[in-house]
């Protein structure tokens, strides 16, 4: 391996400039007296990077936790870090990149990587302390009334498998949260999102026949877009067809991005491989970054996968997204999120109750207890969630640790009881306001939106589901209440003068007493806003002259002479103000122009602008 990366490396120093030899493997330039020092410890490094951990190297990054008890967890320990590149972040500053390399040699059974996989590990607390559930039986064994949770779950933790967290490099997959252990490697394990991935759909066929085209992937949070990227790494690796390098746009600079295009020229050039450039959160990219790559996209050096919670027409360069195959994924369905959980439930050796309690069931080798989780505990995870998986899987792992940090703290007799995780544990793990509503998101647009057409629409009743949909998640009631008073105009405007009153009240109130004291206030205005009659006579009106005044050609014709002051002598001179008629003056309806001579024509309570 290293006499064909030395002759490779001789070729191009004798191409490019024979003082420095770039290295095939790195792709940084070296002096030629080093290059074989160099390539003896990048080559070693990259090696060491393809065995780490079963080839979890070339998972996209670690996802962001939700949870403070992932928090640290997560902390500890960023998978998927090549240990080559380990290696370079400890000769440069650290990096958001890492590359992984093909052909990793799994470690074998029986050696000590090998000793836990992912699906393997027991409950660790953020110290890394083992909090395995032991002497948890296979389902298999279970009591009367549990049922073996995923007929294809993995294994239940074994008691050995606390062994692994304090050692090595098996030791921080024990202190990964639960949804990062759990996560899918197969097509077949990822649940859901069957409109785009379900038999005989476009994306299927073309990851089935290996071909990648760049996508973005646009969907929720938690709904399976980094995930279902990894799976098409691994499938990318098992096939060998190209080389896999993930970015996190919330970490990455220009020059790093500019780094992974270099050494994407570099593969295809050198090895005839091309490269699979997952960025996770695309929108955090600025155009500057992503027009660094749109050449190179178009060009197919590189096969982007962006993955993004943000509407991608708003946020992806359009140049760059007319490149790429939308996806859109949807929140998981309550059914996709009971099987994520039953495959974690089962991975974890927690029994499923269906019904009857397991109380008075015997509690496996008579030191350590069973752990059971309620069906209707599930479900209600399953509801809550929200669709978001990694929420769901967080609520599930926070649940259980907890029920057993209690058993451990309780009597002694009770320690060998069975421990039973019941619906009101799992509700105290998830925190409902977050699940409801994204202020920050497209969320917040499409439920504003929603409240808007409903009052439209005279639907009361839509109209004040909306409104809690957005004041139970959090929302500012203030932008609500903007939105009521710009409402009471452009859709009630004169069929009901006084909801213009009313809104503005509303926000007034709001202002002045803050939630939650102004819910209802909300409510009553959003509700009379619904009940009102409408018209849109005034608001298309005033955009009918906005239009006008946008299409007019050359300059705009002056205000007629009649229609001026004249406070001064010179402008009554100049005519400022003559022949113009004082209403109140008359007692007959007065006969005067009051637009300027080339609009007189127009009105613009009928009027429809030539473009429009
Ligand atoms: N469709 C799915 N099938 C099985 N598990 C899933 C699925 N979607 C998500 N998960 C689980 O949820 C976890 C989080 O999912 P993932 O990181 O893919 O979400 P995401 O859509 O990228 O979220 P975010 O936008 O917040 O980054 C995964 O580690 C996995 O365990």
């Amino acid at each position: 391996k290293k006499e064909a990366a030395l002759s490779v490396a001789r070729n191009m120093a004798q191409q490019n400039n024979p003082g420095a030899v770039q290295c095939p493997v790195c792709s940084q330039d070296f002096e030629a007296a080093s290059i074989n020092s160099h390539l003896d410890v990048c080559l070693l490094e990259a090696e060491q990077g393809d065995q780490k951990e079963d080839g979890k190297a070339d998972t996209p990054p670690c996802k962001k936790s939700r949870t403070s008890a992932d928090t640290a967890a997560a902390a500890e320990f960023t998978p998927g870090q090549g240990a080559h590149l380990a290696a370079a972040a400890s000769r440069s500053a650290p990096s958001a990149v890492f590359s992984v390399f093909q052909g990793s040699k799994r470690t074998k059974p029986g050696e000590p990587h090998a000793s836990v996989s992912s699906k393997q590990g027991g409950f660790a607390n953020t110290n890394g302390a083992d909090l395995s559930p032991k002497g948890v039986k296979a389902p298999g064994s279970s009591p009367r009334g549990v049922r073996a949770a995923g007929a294809d779950a993995p294994r239940p933790a074994a008691s050995g498998a606390s062994a692994c967290a304090p050692r090595g490099p098996c030791a921080p997959e024990s202190v990964k949260p639960l949804a990062e252990r759990m996560r899918p490697d197969t097509l077949e394990e990822y649940f859901g999102q069957n409109k785009v991935l379900g038999e005989n759909t476009l994306l299927r066929s073309l990851l089935e026949s290996q071909e990648v085209p760049s996508l973005v992937l646009w969907g929720p949070p938690g709904c399976g877009k980094t995930t279902l990227a990894h799976i098409i790494a691994g499938n990318i690796k098992r096939n060998g067809g190209a080389r896999f390098v993930s970015l996190s746009a919330t970490s990455a600079s220009t020059a790093e991005v500019r780094e992974v295009i270099k050494q994407a020229q570099n593969e295809l050039r050198l090895f005839k491989r091309r490269t699979v450039l997952f960025i996770d959160e695309i929108h955090r990219f600025n155009k500057a970054q992503q027009d660094t790559f749109l050449p190179h996209v178009e060009c197919g050096t590189v096969t982007l996968i962006g993955a993004t919670t943000e509407n991608p027409s708003f946020q992806v360069n359009a140049a760059l997204l007319s490149r790429c195959r939308v996806i859109v994924l949807e929140k998981l369905s309550v059914e996709a999120m009971e099987a994520i959980l039953l495959r974690a439930v089962g991975s974890l050796g927690v029994g499923v109750l269906q019904g009857d309690r397991a109380d008075s069931e015997d509690s496996g080798d008579g030191s350590e207890p069973r752990i059971y989780i309620e069906q209707k505990a599930l479900s209600t995870i399953a509801h809550l969630c929200d669709g978001d998986a990694r929420t769901g899987l967080n609520g599930l792992q926070l649940a259980v640790q907890a029920r057993i940090s209690a058993a451990r703290l309780g009597q002694a007799s009770e320690k060998t009881q069975p421990i039973i995780i019941q619906e009101d544990h799992v509700k105290e793990g998830l925190q409902r306001s977050h699940i409801l509503y994204d202020r920050a998101g497209e969320e917040h647009y499409n439920c504003i939106s929603a409240l808007h057409k409903s009052m439209r629409g005279s639907h009361e009743n839509a109209a004040l589901y909306w409104l809690g949909r957005m004041l139970e998640g959090g929302e500012d009631p203030l932008y609500v209440a903007r939105r009521l008073v710009r409402f009471a105009s452009e859709d009630v405007g004169l069929a009901d003068p006084m909801a213009l009153t009313q809104a503005v009240s509303a926000f007034q109130a709001c202002h002045v007493i803050g939630m939650p004291e102004c819910d209802v206030i909300l409510a009553q205005c959003a509700v009379y806003l619904a009940r009102a009659p409408k018209s849109v006579e005034v608001y298309k009106a005033y955009g009918n002259v906005k239009a006008c005044l946008r299409n007019h050609q050359g300059p705009l014709p002056p205000v007629p002479l009649h229609l001026r002051n004249a406070p001064t002598r010179l402008m009554k001179n100049l005519g400022y103000a003559k022949g113009y008629k004082y209403n109140p003056a008359f007692s007959e309806p007065v006969e005067q122009d009051y637009l300027p001579e080339e609009l007189k024509e127009i009105s613009f309570f009928d009027w429809t602008p030539a473009n429009v």
